[in-house]
């Protein structure tokens, strides 16, 4: 399993530290979620923000698109560094040219499902795609409950990844948690996204460790 912390929930006033923190403390990947108050009810940071950052670890940076019109800004995403862009099948973008305009950058693509979007979105796709993002919340927010019947969608991806012979990952969002990691570890899940079970934590480099451990 691999852990990629949600720097939704780290301190912004020291928003390098707090990757250098994760960095150390045994992330696998930097997870940055990128939200514009209209796909989404809530504003973070943009690609300038990430173009900054992008020298302060070598780890993979993760760029969670929630945002409408993604097509419009895969160019500055890559430009900041970004080596995985997912953006959400739900967004007012043509799936299959953006896609094409994130392999044209060559970034590994991914697209995101909410919880309220079946799977079967996915397939059509699914053989260019490096990773499917199962939302385990409704995007938008840190802190909420970890939705357990998205597992559905999980066991259902990876059987068809497999019947294909794909590499495709299965990256889950929301609500990962020492009570609810191994269950997605149970799934097949990929790589879990942790918000506030890292930054919430005394220590993040334990409660990276502790995630991991749970995983089995
Ligand atoms: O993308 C999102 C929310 O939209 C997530 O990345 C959350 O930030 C995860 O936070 P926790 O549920 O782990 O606190």
């Amino acid at each position: 399993m691999l852990i990629a912390p949600s720097l939704l929930s780290c301190d912004f006033s020291v928003f390098r530290d707090e990757i250098v923190r994760i960095d150390q403390g045994g992330a696998d990947i930097m997870h940055l979620d990128v939200m514009d108050g209209h796909f989404v009810p809530n504003l973070t940071f943009g690609a300038p923000v990430i173009k900054k950052l992008r020298n302060a670890t070598d780890k993979p940076f993760d760029v969670h698109l929630m945002i409408s019109e993604p097509h419009r800004y895969i160019n500055d995403f890559a430009d900041a560094g970004a080596d995985i862009i997912s953006f959400h099948t739900e967004s007012d973008s043509d799936i299959d040219e953006t896609l094409r305009l994130i392999e044209a950058r060559g970034v590994k693509p991914a697209l995101a499902i909410k919880p309220g979007t079946a799977p079967e979105v996915v397939l059509p796709y699914l053989d260019r795609l490096y990773m499917v993002l199962v939302m385990t919340v409704e995007p938008g927010f840190g802190g909420q409950s970890f939705m357990p019947d998205m597992m559905d969608k999980v066991t259902f991806l990876k059987k068809e990844i497999g019947e294909r012979g794909l590499s495709t990952l299965i990256e889950v969002d929301g609500g990962i948690a020492k009570d609810t990691i191994a269950t997605a570890a149970k799934a097949g899940v990929d790589i879990c996204v942790a918000g506030t079970a890292v930054f919430g934590a005394p220590n993040a480099k334990e409660a990276i460790t502790e995630l991991r451990a749970l995983c089995g």
